[in-house]
């Protein structure tokens, strides 16, 4: 039986900033209709690998192929249009324009449209003009977004933005969907809807990545966790595997950075 190449397959990932390897040798792979998540203390390198995969960094060593094709070093619009959509840990919308208007921009990238159709407004362009709009409300609703779609994105309250993030990553129907810390921000029950909406984006047959820190939301939605930890990779499996690994216990208690944390949550106990 010929075997079926995943949608993600990162090998012996590797990317330095002058002496620093922000990733050193991270290897995992991303299947359809798979969630995983990637975790690890402040630091470990997450959003480096995120964006080595996106073409955002060229890696310094090791592969990121997408449906078996090799695409390490490529340029993020190459890979973009390979089949890979990103949010980001600071949103990255147009203000100044509608909610629509940053939804559909997602699209244009794809359209069949030229320089001429688009000064002429030809028939061509009325067409996929109407089309970009229909499809820019379907995935606005499919996110949820119950807000007005006509104004500008910084009339929108954050958990707003976020939602049009991620509708204008699912518009462009892509294989493989990053998003980097999604939950970040986000009170209880937008966490719980987003949880929800994840798991309606993998049944669509995407491939899920996601780094997130809120630990109640990774356990409950990822079917795999990858933990990082400077730069390396420390533990790759179940939820229940990963929680119960020595070294990613190690990982979260035994830094100076959640010490001071903890101390804080302790002493916030002390005052109650
Ligand atoms: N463009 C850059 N230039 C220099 N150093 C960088 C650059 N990007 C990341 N780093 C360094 O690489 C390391 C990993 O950072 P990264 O942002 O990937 O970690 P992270 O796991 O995503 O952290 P967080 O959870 O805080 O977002 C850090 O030491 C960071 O300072």
């Amino acid at each position: 039986m010929e075997e079926v190449s995943a949608v993600l397959e990162v090998k012996d990932l590797e990317i330095s900033f002058g002496g620093v390897k922000a990733v050193d040798g991270l290897s995992f792979s991303a299947n359809a209709k798979e969630i995983i998540a990637v975790i690890g203390p402040n630091g470990a390198g997450k959003t480096s690998a995120f964006n080595c995969i996106t073409g955002f960094y060229k890696p310094t060593g090791g592969s990121v192929k997408l449906n078996g094709a090799d695409v390490t070093g490529q340029r993020p619009a190459d890979i973009a249009h390979a089949g890979v959509s990103r949010t980001f840990q600071n949103l990255r919308l147009f203000h100044d324009m509608t909610v629509l208007d940053n939804v559909r921009a997602g699209m244009h990238l794809y359209g069949g449209q030229n320089f001429f159709d688009a000064i002429f407004h030809t028939p061509r362009f009325k067409h996929s003009e109407a089309h970009y709009t229909e499809e820019a409300h379907y995935w606005l609703d499919f996110v949820g977004y119950r807000g007005r779609r006509g104004v500008p994105i910084r009339n929108l309250s954050y958990g707003q933005q976020k939602q049009v993030e991620i509708s204008r990553a699912l518009a462009r129907k892509s294989d493989l969907l990053l998003l980097d810390e999604p939950a970040a921000g986000l009170n209880h029950s937008e966490k719980q809807s987003l949880l929800e909406l994840v798991r309606r984006i993998r049944d669509l047959g995407t491939a899920v990545v996601l780094i997130e820190h809120d630990m109640g939301l990774v356990m409950e939605v990822s079917e795999r966790i990858v933990v990082m930890n400077f730069g390396r990779e420390i533990a790759d499996g179940t939820p229940a595997e990963v929680k119960a690994n020595p070294a990613v216990i190690e990982a979260y208690l035994g830094r100076d950075d959640d010490a001071d944390d903890q101390d804080q949550e302790v002493a916030a106990h002390g005052d109650a």
